[in-house]
């Protein structure tokens, strides 16, 4: 069956205006729990499209500079507040594009909103410092100006914090926009520019233009008008775009995969760590780069602490994310369905032990989704694929160690460093671990997953480009410093 009455198409909105890419061509967006559940028709975009997109930017770029930091800001309230009316509808959206539950979705709005009414507050601070002159009569000082157009481009597993914690900073301090959302959550992507357009946002300052990766994501990439690209995504896509923006001496900022640690040791109070593991790995179905992937339990408590996680991820109740009763969505596609299953298998293949999950859900009420079961493995060596892999989905590998020492080492023997946590009641482990462990978020007696929008996020290793996102230091990308002499 497939439901097709009064669907929606959604158009790219250019310098201010919705219209149809040029190419003429849609496609479905569809939901991952229900296949023939069509959530709208969303465009496929072709070079003509980005082109009047990036000029629409450019155009809008000057006088939206010139506006004052605290008149920018107020754009931001306003969206905030449409937003704010508009939160259910766009969470049920996202539950219906994405998967996640709509508990998971409303709290992601609801960062939104944060997120919009934080970087609305960024037009009032401070952006540069008085330096003494060695000239008596001079004053040095510093400011900062915006990078000018900058590209976002976003993935499908946040689609609303993600695009709001690049674009509200990137239009706090200044910059226009061009946004190109993952094209499996692009209807979600259109609702949230139609708050940006509610809440008058001048013509240009954002433009969406909907398509394909290759195409209108590697177009913003190599496009000569677009000073900065902000990108989160996959690290094969990510290394990418950061060497053709190398290529052609343009800003960028990458945030890619984690493979993220639990150390849980033998102090630890053990509930609290199963809990965290279990939300950390499998909300969302594991598809956050802060997910939990791998578990190192010290030897003296790994029996009881197995037994505790299993039997809780036994009781997860996987459905379609709108159903009140469901604590675990789908996987946002059928493609990303057959990764995770065949990571699944390529763990069996190599020697792991499958403790519990590891099948599609294919019952009557779930068979035209994107189900799979949540799984824990055990008996993971560190060579695994499984081990040392991005899995993006609901997936958790439990490796028995001996010492914090011993974890620590096989925890940071990844090429990843985005997220990572340990459970103890002792000072000194957790010392150790805020020091040794590399990541860019190290957490102690708290689940890897779930950022906080006012301070800095960003991996080490292969994770990001180094750079930072969200709280103040977004004004690190979004922003040049110029260093200002005056004399009179
Ligand atoms: N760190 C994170 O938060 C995320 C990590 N991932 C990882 O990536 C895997 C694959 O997911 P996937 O969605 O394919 O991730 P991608 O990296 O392919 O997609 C992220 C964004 O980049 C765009 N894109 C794709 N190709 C290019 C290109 N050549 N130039 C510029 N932009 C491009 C995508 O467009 P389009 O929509 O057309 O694909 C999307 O908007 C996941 O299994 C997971 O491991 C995925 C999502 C988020
Ligand atoms: O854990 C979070 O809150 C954010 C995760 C994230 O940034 C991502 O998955 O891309």
């Amino acid at each position: 069956m497939t439901l097709t009455t009064g669907i929606q198409t959604y158009l790219n909105y250019i310098d201010g205006k919705w219209v149809p890419a040029s190419t003429g061509e849609v496609e479905a967006s569809i939901n991952p729990a229900n296949r023939h559940d069509v959530i709208g028709y969303v465009q496929i975009s072709g070079r003509d499209d980005l082109e009047k997109a990036v000029a629409a930017a450019k155009n809008a770029l000057s006088s939206w500079r010139k506006r004052s930091g605290p008149e920018r800001g107020e754009f931001l309230h306003r969206m905030a507040n449409v937003l704010e009316r508009r939160a259910d509808e766009i969470a049920e959206t996202m539950t219906r594009e994405m998967g996640k539950t709509l508990p998971e979705a409303k709290g992601e709005t609801a960062r939104g909103i944060a997120l919009l009414r934080y970087y609305a507050g960024e037009g009032m601070r401070k952006v540069g410092d008085v330096i003494p002159s060695t000239d008596s009569e001079g004053l040095m000082f510093t400011t900062r100006v915006p990078l000018g157009v900058v590209g976002v481009i976003t993935p499908w597993n946040f689609p609303v914090a993600i695009p709001l914690w690049k674009m509200a900073p990137a239009l706090a301090y200044g910059n226009t926009v061009v946004f190109k959302p993952a094209e499996e959550t692009a209807v979600t992507a259109a609702k949230l520019v139609e708050c940006m357009e509610e809440a008058g946002l001048p013509a240009g300052v954002v433009n969406l233009v909907m398509g394909s990766g290759p195409v209108i994501g590697q177009g913003i990439v190599d496009h000569p008008d677009i000073s900065g690209i902000t990108f989160t995504g996959s690290n094969e896509v990510g290394r990418r775009v950061g060497q053709r923006a190398v290529a052609r001496g343009a800003k960028f900022q990458l945030e890619m995969g984690g493979k993220n640690p639990v150390i849980v040791l033998e102090d630890a109070d053990l509930d609290l760590a199963v809990e965290a593991t279990v939300s950390g790995g499998l909300r969302t179905a594991g598809q956050k780069c802060t997910a939990t992937s791998r578990v190192f339990v010290q030897s003296a408590v790994y029996d009881p602490f197995k037994e505790k996680l299993l039997s809780r991820v036994k009781e997860i109740q996987v459905g379609d994310g709108m159903d009140p009763r469901t604590w675990m969505g789908p996987l946002v596609s059928e493609e990303q369905l057959h990764r995770v299953l065949s990571y699944i298998r390529k763990g069996v293949e190599e020697g792991a032990t499958l403790l519990c999950g590891g099948r599609r859900l294919e019952e009557e009420n779930l068979k035209d989704g994107f189900f799979v079961e949540p799984t824990v493995f055990e008996d993971v060596t560190p060579e695994m694929t499984i081990a040392r892999e991005e899995i993006f989905g609901p997936v958790l590998a439990l490796i028995r160690v001996d010492t914090l020492e011993e974890a620590l080492r096989l925890a940071n023997d990844v090429p990843y460093g985005l997220s990572a946590s340990i459970f103890t009641r002792d000072i000194g482990n957790m010392l150790s671990f805020i020091d040794e462990m590399d990541a860019g978020l190290v957490r102690v007696n708290a689940e890897t997953a779930g950022v906080e929008l006012q301070a800095p996020f960003g991996g080490m290793k292969q994770s990001s480009s180094h750079s930072r996102e969200q709280g103040r230091a977004a004004i690190e990308f979004f922003t040049s410093i110029k260093t200002v002499f005056v004399k009179g």
